[in-house]
C-alpha cells in the first residue's frame, strides 16, 4: 500500500489551486467525444489522445489527480512507461473509474442504477497494484415528472456505499459521485430539493457501511436549472444554492467536494466554480473533477492530428489554470485566452 494515508490523499487530491481531471470515459463515451472531432474510437487512437492528456508538461501545477478508464491504466506512453507511472514521475496521483456504467433499473421506468459491485473486491485490489491511489463511481439520478423515485435513489446510494467501503479496504480514497442530471426542463428549486435528498440518502448509506468521510471525497453536480427550461440565473445564485444545499447535507468530515461539470460549458464550468470559491470558507475545499469541461477544448484543438498535439496540451494547461484561479475566486473572463501572455509561458 502506498505510505500515504487515505486522509492526506485525500487532502492532496483538494489542495489549493489544483483539482481533478476526469479522463476515464467509457468506451460509448469516448466514442462520442470523438466522433464530435470526426476521429474513429480505435484502442490506439484512445492511447495517443490519453498520452498527449497525461504527458502534457506542467501539468501537475493545477492537476492534482487524473482518473483513469480501465483501458488506460493499463497502457503505457511512447517510450514505453505506464500511463500510471507517467502521472506518478510528474506528481499526479492516478485514479481509477471503478463502476460498470449504468443500466435500466428493473421495474422503475426511465430510472438506471449503476453496476460493478460483483468482484469489485479483486478488482481494486489489481488497481492498486496498477498504481491507482484513488477510485471513483457514479451514480446517475434523472429529474422527470414522477422522477426520481426513492427507491432509485435507494439503489444507487447502497451501491455507493458498498463501493466506498471496498476502495478503503483496498488502500484507495473513494471519490463518490452522486449525478443529478441536468437534462430537462426542471426548475432550480427542484434541482436543488433533489440534490439535497439524494445527498442526505447517500450519507446515510456511507454511514452505515462505515465508510470514513475523512478519506472520502464528494463528486456532485451543481444546483443548476434544468437544460431545456430557459430559466436564467446568474454565477451568484447557482453558488448559493449550491451550497446551501451542500451545508445541509454533507458532514464538515469530508475534506473536499470535487463538483462535476456535467454538459455545463468550461466557462461557465470555471465561472461557476469561482463564485463557490468567493463564499469560501466553508467546511470543505471546493474544487473540480471536470471531463468535459477541462477536455473539449483539447479534443477541438487536436482534432486526430499530431501536429497538434502541443497546441491541444496548451489547450489543456490553460483550462487547468483558469481553473485554479478558481479555486482561489481569482477567476476573471477576461483571463480567458490570456495565459501565455499572463503566465510567460
Ligand atoms: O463514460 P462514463 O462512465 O459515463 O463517464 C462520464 C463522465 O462523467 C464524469 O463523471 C464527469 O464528467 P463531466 O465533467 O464531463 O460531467 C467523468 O468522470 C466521466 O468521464
Amino acid at each position: 500500500m502506498h505510505p500515504m494515508s487515505l486522509h492526506a490523499t485525500a487532502e492532496a487530491l483538494v489542495a489549493p489551486g489544483k483539482g481533478i481531471l476526469a479522463a476515464d470515459e467509457s468506451l460509448p463515451t469516448m466514442e462520442k467525444r470523438l466522433s464530435r472531432i470526426g476521429v474513429e474510437s480505435t484502442e490506439q487512437v484512445r492511447r495517443r489522445y490519453r498520452d498527449l492528456l497525461l504527458s502534457t508538461p506542467g501539468l501537475a501545477e493545477h492537476v492534482s489527480g487524473v482518473i483513469l478508464f480501465d483501458e488506460t491504466i493499463r497502457q503505457h506512453d511512447t517510450s514505453g512507461t505506464p500511463f500510471p507511472q507517467v502521472l506518478a514521475d510528474a506528481g499526479i496521483i492516478p485514479g481509477i473509474k471503478v463502476d460498470a456504467g449504468t443500466r435500466p433499473l428493473a421495474g422503475f421506468p426511465d430510472e438506471v442504477v449503476t453496476e460493478g459491485l460483483d468482484g469489485l473486491r479483486l478488482r481494486l485490489a489489481e488497481y492498486a497494484a496498477l498504481g491507482a491511489r484513488f477510485a471513483k463511481w457514479r451514480a446517475v439520478i434523472r429529474i422527470g415528472a414522477a422522477l426520481p423515485t426513492p427507491g432509485c435513489i435507494a439503489a444507487n446510494a447502497h451501491a455507493l456505499a458498498r463501493y466506498a467501503a471496498l476502495a478503503q479496504e483496498a488502500g484507495l480514497v473513494p471519490i463518490v459521485e452522486p449525478e443529478v442530471l441536468m437534462d430537462g426542463n426542471h426548475s432550480l428549486p427542484t434541482c436543488a430539493s433533489v440534490t439535497a435528498t439524494v445527498l442526505r440518502t447517500v450519507y446515510d448509506e456511507l454511514a452505515r457501511h462505515r465508510v470514513v468521510l475523512d478519506a472520502t471525497l464528494l463528486k456532485p453536480n451543481m444546483v443548476l436549472p434544468g437544460a431545456s427550461s430557459h430559466e436564467t440565473v446568474d454565477d451568484d445564485e447557482i453558488a448559493a444554492r449550491t451550497l446551501a444545499v451542500l451545508r445541509d447535507t454533507v458532514p464538515a468530515s469530508v475534506p473536499g467536494i470535487v463538483f462535476l461539470s456535467g454538459g455545463q460549458t468550461p466557462e461557465q464550468a470555471t465561472a461557476r466554480l469561482d463564485a463557490l470559491n468567493r463564499r469560501a470558507p466553508q467546511p470543505w475545499q471546493l474544487s473540480f473533477s471536470y471531463g468535459r469541461a477541462l477536455q473539449a477544448p483539447v479534443l477541438d484543438a487536436w482534432a486526430g492530428q499530431e501536429q497538434n498535439v502541443e497546441a491541444a496540451q496548451q489547450a489543456l494547461l490553460e483550462r487547468a489554470w483558469l481553473n485554479g484561479a478558481a479555486r482561489h475566486g481569482r477567476y476573471r473572463t477576461d483571463m480567458e485566452g490570456a495565459r501565455r501572455t499572463t503566465t510567460g509561458v
